[in-house]
């Protein structure tokens, strides 16, 4: 099994031959980038909507990097395991019963790995980490995320996990459901139940992602709010999990484990 080298990570061996799945995407497209850019690797196949995904295996890729759509990238995650081609995924729509089916699959190919990561901003992360601590300490919790209107999936993929990871919080904490007597008088106004946190998406022309996670308890609040005004703000994040999934074997959710 293919292993970063500390060879390569200096940019003295072989460089680490890179697939890209959603290539032409916004995401996609800049990840392309960030890979010609870093000394360590190679942009060895571009793929996107109608391309075969044989390019990749043709092209020796030893990472294929996937930014897609919640409705294909389950196929092209089983294409890369049968083919034994490590991934790092930022498409979002992974639920529980999703990460168990990939856990099963990368159970059959020892010494495969795969990171999969809501956001792959190194300040969201810090953000998810700083909500989850919070959580234990206030009554109220909401959050708000906000993005480019282009955007196919709400709530984002952050703020699941973030609603996901407040409320095993507040329930290893002993909390109850925070505190709420309003009546939805027009449906949707409270915003999405996420394991019992509220969770209202916004979109809007400008916007590129944002997440605030609002606190309350008496007499004060605490607002966590991270802004990505760039895409670029994902590549460190993503050509860290590029650098790392080799030596990861198995299922890796969350970049967390990456930045310890
Ligand atoms: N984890 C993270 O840090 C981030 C995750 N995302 C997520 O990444 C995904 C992509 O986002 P964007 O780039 O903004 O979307 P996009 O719509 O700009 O790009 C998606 C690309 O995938 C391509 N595509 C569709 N089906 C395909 C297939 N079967 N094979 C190959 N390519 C295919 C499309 O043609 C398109 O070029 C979304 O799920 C989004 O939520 C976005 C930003 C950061
Ligand atoms: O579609 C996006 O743009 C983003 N998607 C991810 C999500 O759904 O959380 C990450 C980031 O918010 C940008």
């Amino acid at each position: 099994m293919w292993r970063v080298t500390d060879e390569q990570e200096k940019g003295a061996a072989e460089p680490i031959r890179v697939g890209v799945l959603g290539a032409r995407g916004r995401m996609g497209a800049e990840v392309c980038r960030a890979v010609d850019a870093a000394t360590d690797m190679e942009l060895a196949a571009a793929v996107d909507q109608g391309d075969s995904l044989d390019e990749l295996s043709a092209a020796g890729a030893q990472v294929v990097v996937d930014f897609t759509t919640p409705d294909v990238v389950m196929d092209n995650l089983r294409w890369c395991v049968d083919q034994g081609i490590h991934v790092v995924v930022g498409t979002t729509g992974f639920t529980e019963q999703r990460l168990e089916q990939v856990r099963g699959w990368l159970a059959d190919r020892p010494g495969l790995g795969m990171v999969i990561a809501p956001n792959f901003g190194i300040g969201a992360v810090l953000m998810m980490q700083f909500a989850a601590r919070a959580a234990r300490h206030f009554e109220s919790v909401e959050i708000v995320e906000q993005h480019h209107p282009r955007k196919l999936d709400a709530p984002s993929g952050t703020a699941t996990h973030t609603a996901r990871l407040i409320a095993a919080a507040r329930a290893e904490a002993g909390l109850g459901p925070a505190p709420d007597a309003t009546k939805d008088e027009v449906a949707g106004a409270r915003g999405a139940d996420i394991d019992g946190v509220r969770v209202h998406a916004v979109r809007a022309t400008g916007l590129v992602a944002h997440q605030e996670v609002l606190f309350g308890t008496t007499g004060e609040t605490l607002t966590i709010r991270h802004d990505s005004y760039d895409r670029v703000s994902f590549m460190p994040g993503v050509l860290l999990a590029v650098r790392a999934v080799g030596d990861r074997p198995g299922l890796t959710v969350g970049l967390d484990p990456l930045l310890d």
